[in-house]
């Protein structure tokens, strides 16, 4: 199950800067990991925001919710996920 995800990432202004360097380390090491595995398909920066959009390859929305809420910023962030399903129109026979 494809799943696209916007996440805005909320870092409190007074959060010291060698926690949120740390925390920023952690969430890349995990983002990486992920992205190996083929979970996380896309990873977009929205340019001029401390955002992105991706795409989450899943077998199910428990799957998904455990990633997520899992991710080292995810107290951080404030996300929003939209279900994706192959369009009728889509000259591509697979789901990439
Ligand atoms: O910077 C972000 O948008 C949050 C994030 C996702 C993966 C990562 O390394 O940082």
């Amino acid at each position: 199950m494809l799943f696209h995800v916007r996440m805005d990432v909320r870092l409190p202004h007074g959060m010291p800067q060698d926690q949120a360097a740390e925390l920023k380390r952690v969430e890349r090491a995990r983002a990486e990991e992920l992205q190996r595995a083929g979970t996380w398909r896309h990873l977009w920066r929205i340019a001029g925001q401390y955002s992105n959009v991706s795409v989450f390859d899943v077998a199910s929305t428990d799957e998904l919710h455990t990633v997520l809420s899992t991710l080292p910023l995810f107290p951080f962030m404030e996300i929003a996920v939209t279900p994706l399903l192959r369009h009728p129109s889509s000259i591509h026979s697979d789901d990439r």
